[in-house]
């Protein structure tokens, strides 16, 4: 397992050890005890799986309180996968990282709590799977602007398909700070 730095502050790539012989490949998408030696979450409570089409975005999305951090991974197609520190007090709030993850490249990002995170698909289609360190609270569930101007997120050209409440998310500076997280070193 190899560990790539981002420009943001506590979230990394992550570059699975991969296991192919004539039958295919195996490789760990998570495992506690190495991701404990690595600083990495040792533990989940939930697990998630969506499937979108070309151009759909999801995002920027966020949970606060009981923010939720993020192990991601693509188990079919191609994503381009965006993060933003929105950790109030963070070296590296307000800024953006990306990656793009796929099937074939078996990339993970650890995205801690107090990030939004989005992706836009690349591909036909993409299936996406990914683990949680709290569970889903809808009330709690917030989100903020895909391109916005402030942030800069620099996306591949497409025309995106976004949900409607994605459509109608704020720009940050719209975001009452208090509803931004806290960072915790
Ligand atoms: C996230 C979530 C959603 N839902 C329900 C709520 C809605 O009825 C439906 C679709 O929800 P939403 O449109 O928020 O789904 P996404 O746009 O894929 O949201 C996710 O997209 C970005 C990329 C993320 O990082 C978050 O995990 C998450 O916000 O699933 C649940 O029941 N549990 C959940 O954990």
């Amino acid at each position: 397992m190899k560990i790539v730095e981002t420009r943001l502050a506590g979230c990394v790539i992550i570059e699975p050890a991969v296991f192919g012989d004539p039958r295919g490949f195996f490789f760990e998408s998570w495992n506690a005890e190495r991701f404990g030696q690595a600083g990495l979450p040792t533990h989940f409570v939930q697990s998630n799986v969506s499937h979108s089409t070309k151009n759909v975005l999801r995002g920027l999305h966020y949970q606060w309180p009981r923010p939720q951090g993020k192990l991601v991974s693509v188990l079919q197609g191609e994503v381009f996968d965006v993060a933003v520190d929105l950790r109030r007090g963070s070296s590296t709030f307000g800024r953006w990282d990306a990656a793009v993850l796929s099937a074939s490249n078996k990339r993970q990002i650890w995205i801690p709590e107090g990030f939004a995170h989005g992706f836009a698909v690349l591909s036909d289609d993409a299936v996406f799977s990914y683990l949680c360190t709290d569970v889903y609270v809808k009330e709690a569930d917030a989100g903020i602007r895909w391109n916005d101007p402030a942030i800069g997120i620099e996306w591949p050209a497409l025309s995106p398909l976004l949900s409607d409440k994605d459509e109608q998310a704020p720009l940050l500076s719209q975001v009452d700070p208090d509803r931004l997280p806290i960072f915790t070193a």
